[in-house]
């Protein structure tokens, strides 16, 4: 059973996309019983004829119980200038679910989503005491898309003629895209852009959540579709490479703290974390990425 905790646009999004390609059972949980049924009872009218898994909502932790991965989409409220705003409240609420989770299916896998990403997945690591690789933070995938994204766009190329556009780091303002990584059609991406383009396309990609608010409430279906390949990594026994957020003991020279990375997940979580080869200026700015994310967890415990 996916149980996904917090029904607003990205959790039933996510739930949309599990239950209309019949992955499994799903249970919403929302703060507001009467949401989490409303989107359940919705949802289900996506149950193809063929499907032998069904979904319900409820406020009831205790159905968490039997949880093979739990998805924490929950959030506190709106941000629209950092996604750090709301932190000292989205912080409260991740230690309040992560002893739900605790309590009720210790040995499941957790993804988280809300924001600020990274941070949240720091604090439910150390406070549920899971292991690290099964805490898995996803948005970098959903910033390497946007980076995929403009990148065909500018040349006007199919995204399947894109290879290793990563974006690691914060999910946030000092996210870092790996343009020494990327190819199209197996050319090197540095060797197309000068260093202006560079600096155009980074701040493309870490301001598109404000573009894309500029025309719609807030994003939902990008992140929906990045969370849903891992479950269904995670559910069929697939093994997938992504980047995505999870507490680094010394990989890429950072130690406890969160941030994107490039993985392997696998059934049982995160099965290896992979160091690629970045050039001076990006392992710079992984580094002072990682250390905006530390201070932000510092000032969170002071
Ligand atoms: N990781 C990413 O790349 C990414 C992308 C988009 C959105 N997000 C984040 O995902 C989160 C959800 O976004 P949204 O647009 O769906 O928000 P939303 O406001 O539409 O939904 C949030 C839901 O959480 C519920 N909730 C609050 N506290 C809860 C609790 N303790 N237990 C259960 N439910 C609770 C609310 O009632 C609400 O229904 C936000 O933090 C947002 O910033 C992350």
């Amino acid at each position: 059973m996916i149980s996904i905790i917090g029904s607003g646009r990205v959790g039933a999004s996510i739930a949309f996309l599990c239950v209309s390609n019949a992955l499994d059972d799903v249970l919403l949980i929302n703060r507001t019983k009467d949401k989490a049924i409303g989107e359940s009872l919705d949802i289900a009218n996506s149950i193809p004829p063929t499907s032998k898994f069904s979904i319900h909502g409820t406020d009831d932790y205790s159905t968490l119980s039997g949880s093979d991965i739990v998805v924490i989409a929950a959030s506190t409220g709106l941000y629209f200038k950092d996604r750090t705003e709301n932190m000292v409240s989205q912080i409260a609420m991740i230690k309040e679910i992560a002893e739900k989770i605790k309590q009720y299916c210790p040995s499941t896998i957790v993804l988280l989503v809300s924001n600020p990403l990274d941070v949240l997945t720091y604090f439910f690591q150390k406070e549920s005491g899971f292991s690290r690789f099964k805490v898995i933070g996803i948005a970098s995938s959903l910033d390497s898309s946007r980076f995929r994204y403009l990148i065909s766009e500018k040349f006007s190329v199919p995204q399947s003629s894109i290879a290793g556009a990563l974006v690691l780091g914060e999910h946030g303002n000092s996210m870092v895209p790996i343009f020494s990584n990327a190819r199209i059609d197996g050319k090197s991406l540095s060797s197309m852009l000068n260093d202006d383009e560079k600096n155009v396309i980074r701040t493309e990609i870490r301001n598109y959540w404000k573009k894309l608010r500029k025309f719609k409430s807030r994003s939902q279906f990008g992140i929906a579709k990045n969370t849903y390949d891992v479950l269904e990594t995670i559910i069929q026994k697939k093994e997938f490479s992504v980047p995505a957020s999870v507490v680094l003991q010394g990989e890429y020279g950072a130690n406890n703290v969160a941030m994107g990375v490039p993985m392997k997940i696998n059934q049982n979580g995160v099965s290896e974390i992979k160091e690629i080869e970045l050039d001076k200026s990006e392992t710079e700015l992984l580094m002072n990425s990682s250390q905006k994310i530390q201070n932000q967890i510092k000032s969170a415990q002071s």
